[in-house]
């Protein structure tokens, strides 16, 4: 039986998979290193048994992305030394206007994917550090990437393009979105689940370190939050979401600052850190009676409704909200103000369901469903992988 492993990098975490290759990839192992550049931990859980481990990284693994990379191998191999790894599948967050599916990398493919680099500074890098070190790993494996931006490809024009001087659109800046294989995978647990909803008007909420939205219509991406980068749209843990682009001109014209640091404050020192002064964490913000602590909360829920509203707009109605990703599977504080606050589009949520995270949230007698789906990036890498390495 030949192998499947997944990697993730997001910006501050590693997140990994082993499956065993299929047409439904059937999962061996699910892990992830966090915290990378600070104290990091990697944590795994064996499917099979149900064991967990978690491990302190040595200090010359725990500062980089590279590091994560090497313990995660290390960790897999020592712990399934019979794996026999056929395919590797990476998620890159940066696909450009080349990439709507998943492909099998090549010399010059990695070539494009290094030019968008500075599209995604926060993942791009790492993500293709991934790819470096799996590819001196297991040379004979294929390598397969999926791209976080290629569900939105099809969006229409209206969703797709700024309001610049057509040679910008034309040379590529475009609001490409991203979170689309946590997306992709919701729409196919829709399609499997509920039907009903799969050909109707879903907002997804992907509430995470990253956090985006986006309208799925007939399972169909039609419209996203983020944009040409993965600043746009809500804030973040460390990034400032929409901003008036005279606040930049302003930066840069009054206050002197350099690309570099603009780049600094907008992708690093914004968001939920940049509002609160406490922390780019939800549970740290939740638990703190600061009223900074608060105002935070209270932005990040209220872009949440103005966004919910928007995307509604795009498919002319709304029958589901959906909560993923780390916020949106685990805060249910967080839920419950968002869903309240959207009380006059006729959402009513049960308040004991949504404290025990149950999938439907929402009362019999709201109007609209609202649930929670916790996603997996993971298996659409692997699925991906599987079918491009037969
Ligand atoms: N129980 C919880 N309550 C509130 N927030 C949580 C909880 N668990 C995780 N989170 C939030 O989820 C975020 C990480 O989400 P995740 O989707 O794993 O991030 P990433 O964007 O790195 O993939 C953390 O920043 C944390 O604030
Ligand atoms: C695109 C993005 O923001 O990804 P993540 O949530 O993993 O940081
Ligand atoms: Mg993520």
């Amino acid at each position: 039986m030949t192998h499947v492993l997944t990697l993730n990098a997001g910006s501050s975490t590693l997140k990994f998979g082993l499956f065993e290759r299929g047409e439904e990839p059937s999962l061996v192992a699910v892990g992830k290193v966090d915290r990378i550049g600070g104290a990091a931990v990697l944590s795994l859980k064996d499917q099979a048994s149900g064991d967990k481990v978690a491990k302190d990284l040595p200090s010359n693994q725990a500062g980089t992305h590279g590091g994560a990379v090497r313990a995660t191998l290390d960790a897999l191999q020592s712990r399934f030394p019979e794996a026999d790894i056929g395919a590797v599948g990476h998620r890159v967050v940066h696909g450009g206007l080349d990439h709507a599916d998943p492909v099998v990398l090549t010399d010059d493919i990695l070539d494009d994917l290094r030019g968008l680099v500075t599209f995604a500074p926060l993942h791009q890098p790492h993500n293709l550090a991934g790819v470096s070190a799996a590819l001196a790993e297991f040379p004979d494996a294929v390598q397969v990437a999926c791209f976080d931006t290629a569900f939105h490809r099809g969006q229409p024009f209206e969703s797709d393009a700024f309001a610049l001087p057509r040679r910008y659109y034309d040379a590529g800046v475009r609001r490409y979105g991203f979170h689309g294989l946590s997306y992709a995978y919701i729409a196919s647990v829709l399609k499997r689940q509920w039907p009903g909803l799969h050909t109707g008007r879903t907002v997804v909420a992907h509430l995470g370190n990253g956090a985006s939205m986006s309208a799925i219509h007939g399972g169909r991406s039609v419209a996203s939050t983020m944009g040409f980068t993965a600043l746009d749209g809500l804030p973040m843990g460390t990034r400032c979401g929409q901003v008036d682009p005279g606040v930049l001109l302003y930066m840069m014209d009054q206050e002197g600052l350099s690309t570099q640091q603009v780049t600094n404050l907008l992708y690093k020192g914004s968001g939920l850190l940049g509002l609160s002064g406490i922390s780019h964490d939800m549970r740290e913000l939740l638990a703190s009676d600061d009223l900074h602590a608060k105002q935070a909360i209270d932005y990040f829920c209220a872009r949440i409704c103005h966004e919910t509203a928007g995307l509604a707009a795009a498919m002319g109605g709304i029958d589901a909200l959906v909560f993923t990703g780390g916020i949106g599977e685990n805060a249910a504080p967080i839920r419950a103000q968002v869903c309240n606050a959207l009380g006059w589009l006729g959402l009513d949520l049960d308040v004991a369901a949504n404290h025990a995270a149950a999938t439907d949230i929402s009362a019999d007698s709201s109007a609209i469903r609202a649930m929670v789906i916790p996603t997996n990036e993971e298996l659409m890498i692997a699925r991906a992988a599987s079918a491009l390495s037969d």
